[in-house]
């Protein structure tokens, strides 16, 4: 395979920060309120849990002539009124509060997290089970069960806490549902679930990942509110029993001495407040270290229909998709009888203007359609394979090892959390079946074959420290990870600048002719399509509206509104001269849901007459490819042409430069 030189605009960015996790030190620990609360909270579980072997007192030790004292070098906190050291009682009551707190913690989060996980996964069904299950629990007053709960086990604290952490699950649920549901909608999530992983490798290595902030944030609050709840029970006397230490009977204890000693309710008082306040600083400077959330992809999921019975039109396709259908699970149609075929080796080209259905029909190839929108009707023969009606498990098998896809947001495909090395080395690994080290040298080969000359640096690379080309690189070398057959690019240079667009194609081009390679490319770019594709099939309104070979539909296309779309585009052939004006296409595409009968294009057709908007009859094949137009005929004999539209029609500007009138079929 060939290598290609990288531009210099496509090198790794020379002045990345690498994110804090890879300097050894958590973002979070940057702030001081992260300094404050993580050192707190350190120091008072260690000092806690460790009280019995270094405090200077047992907690019932009296010291009967020195009763409500007040600091001193014997008593470093004082004494209470039966004269007990302060210091010991108090740090030895901590292991209570913080224990039975964190015990809440594990309970909550470990129904309410992997619930989320389970409802983001597994689509609106189960979500709505899982939804209703935790209202009822959020609709139990809380505070009334605990304490109806201790009138039967009595003072146990650790369980009325691992109850009150069922009860709170509820609420963790909702949060991390709407941050799960969220993650799950990131293209790094489609890459990894179209490398294959299965949904609890997904869940385990991108999504958590990805909530790790949140989750952070979430326990570190609930962990202050846990405190003080504990406190509180322990106040209202609901804790341990004398003469057991507890910090909210101290606080109860000191309450009582407010005039005669009121430095009693210091000690106590200072160590519950300075541990709630070290948990929500701690929460802050989390959420505050989190970054900008980035951009949100759409979901892809299918319900499967039943497949169509099909055979093959054309034997020598690899992939033949044939009317197929998608739309909106009880709503419009966003693609209608889409039919093309794709032999191996061969780029096809879907092109058509923004809102035409072209990722919609790309992305159903693979399964991954947004929630809530699914493949209604036709086929998609892979190999002689149906892919339509295949269960998700049958489709990770496809996806990645058959079929494979790059996006056009490369930053956004590759998971930020993870080295360049981390996210090829597990696909090939589960792909190929190599140990750790053969991986590695695949991956950097791989690398090398995409054109990335540094591999070794680069493996070493997080994903923001990568320009859009050498990020879009990557993509694909993740993508051919599994060997695909097929690859789907939907707008793979539409983030990138020209140059490194060009670079991109001229890659794709090398792989198609190295590897035997065939490719579905989406795009809105004709230049692109020109370019790279064998094929074309061009959409409008969730509809192909001509297909064939490339070199018959750009240069003689059949149907009025690729003649439009190749009038306004603005690349022109070497050697032709540069038209005066682009030719314009008056209005918008209609939106789904809004399509009038007949052609679809009529009302923007320049060509359009009363027959165009009758209900279409079945068109006969034209030519080697198809054109959805009852006039193509008559198009076609009176040689039409698409009129550039008049700009500022009337001006004498503009008729001095108006072109000449060109051959048109009356209307
Ligand atoms: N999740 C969704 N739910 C409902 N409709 C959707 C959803 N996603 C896309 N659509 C609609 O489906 C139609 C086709 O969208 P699609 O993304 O396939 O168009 P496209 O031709 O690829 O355009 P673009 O280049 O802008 O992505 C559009 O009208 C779009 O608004």
């Amino acid at each position: 395979m060939s290598v290609l030189p990288l531009d210099a605009a496509d090198e790794v960015a020379t002045e990345p920060v690498p994110p804090a996790h890879r300097r050894g030190v958590p973002g979070f620990l940057r702030r001081p309120g992260g300094v404050f609360g993580a050192a707190w909270l350190v120091f008072i579980v260690v000092a806690s849990l460790t009280a019995p072997l270094w405090r200077p007192y047992e907690v019932t030790e009296q010291d009967t002539a020195n009763r409500l004292a007040l600091p001193s070098a014997d008593h470093w906190f004082g004494t209470d009124p039966l004269g007990r050291d302060l210091l010991s009682r108090i740090f030895t009551a901590g292991s209570l509060p913080l224990l039975s707190s964190a015990l809440m913690l594990l309970v909550a989060f470990g129904i309410g997290l992997p619930l989320a996980l389970l409802a983001a996964e597994r689509g609106r069904k189960v979500e709505r089970i899982t939804s209703r299950s935790t209202e009822v629990l959020m609709a139990l007053p809380a505070t009334i069960l605990l304490l109806a709960v201790i009138g039967v086990i009595g003072n146990k604290l650790y369980p009325v806490m691992a109850i009150l952490g069922v009860l709170i699950s509820a609420a963790v649920y909702r949060v991390m549902l709407g941050v799960a549901q969220s993650v799950r909608q990131r293209l790094y999530v489609d890459a990894a679930r179209v490398n294959g992983l299965g949904s609890l490798r997904v869940n385990l290595l991108h999504v958590l990942p990805s909530m790790a902030t949140v989750v952070a944030v979430q326990a570190a609050q609930l962990f202050g509110i846990g405190l003080l709840i504990v406190a509180g029970l322990a106040f209202l006397g609901f804790g341990p029993g004398e003469p057991d230490p507890s910090w909210g009977f101290m606080i109860q204890d000191a309450s009582g001495h407010l005039f005669d000693a009121p430095w009693l309710l210091v000690p106590s008082g200072l160590v519950l407040a300075l541990t709630v306040v070290a948990a929500n600083e701690l929460a802050d400077a989390i959420a505050g270290k989190a970054k900008a959330e980035r951009p949100v992809a759409r979901r892809r999921k299918r319900t499967p229909v039943a497949p169509a019975d099909t055979a093959p039109a054309d034997p020598g396709a690899v992939l033949e998709v044939r009317d197929l259908s998608v739309a909106v699970d009880d709503g419009p149609q966003l693609v209608t009888g889409v039919s093309f075929a794709l032999r191996r080796g061969r780029v096809l080209g879907l092109v058509g203007e923004s809102g035409c259905g072209k990722t919609m029909t790309a992305r159903s190839l693979m399964g991954l359609l947004p929630d809530g929108v699914s493949v209604s009707g036709g086929s998609i023969r892979w190999q002689g394979r149906e892919l339509v009606g295949l269960s998700e498990k049958e489709l990770t098998a496809v996806r990645g090892r058959e079929i494979a896809m790059i996006s056009q947001e490369p930053m956004v495909a590759l998971d930020p959390m993870f080295s360049i090395a981390y996210q090829l080395v597990g696909p090939i690994r589960r792909f190929r079946g190599v140990g750790r080290g053969e991986a590695r040298t695949i991956a950097a080969e791989l690398l090398r074959n995409v054109g990335i000359v540094d591999a070794e640096r680069v493996l070493k690379s997080y994903p923001h420290q990568l320009s859009g080309g050498m990020a879009q690189r990557v993509c694909i070398a993740l993508a051919l990870t599994g060997q695909p057959e097929l690859l789907i690019a939907d707008e793979p240079t539409t983030a990138l600048d020209v140059t490194v667009q060009a670079e991109i194609l001229s890659l794709l081009r090398a792989l198609v002719r190295d590897t035997g390679l065939s490719v579905v490319i989406v795009s809105h770019d004709l230049g692109v399509v020109a370019d790279i594709c064998d094929d074309v099939a061009v959409m409008y309104a969730g509809a192909v509206v001509e297909s064939g070979t490339a070199a018959a539909v750009l240069d003689d296309p059949s149907h009025p509104y690729t003649m439009a779309l190749l009038g306004a585009n603005p690349h022109v052939p070497e050697g032709e001269p540069v038209p005066l004006r682009l030719a314009s296409i008056p209005g918008t595409v209609p939106p789904p849901g809004s399509w009038p009968t007949g052609c679809r294009f009529a009302s923007r057709c320049q060509f359009a007459q009363e027959k165009c908007t009758a209900p279409f009859p079945a068109l006969p094949a034209h030519g080697s490819g198809s054109v959805l137009c009852i006039r193509v005929d008559e198009l076609a004999s009176a040689q039409a042409t698409w009129d550039a539209e008049p700009v500022g029609a009337g001006t004498p500007a503009d008729a001095a430069v108006a072109p000449a009138p060109t051959a048109g079929v009356s209307r």
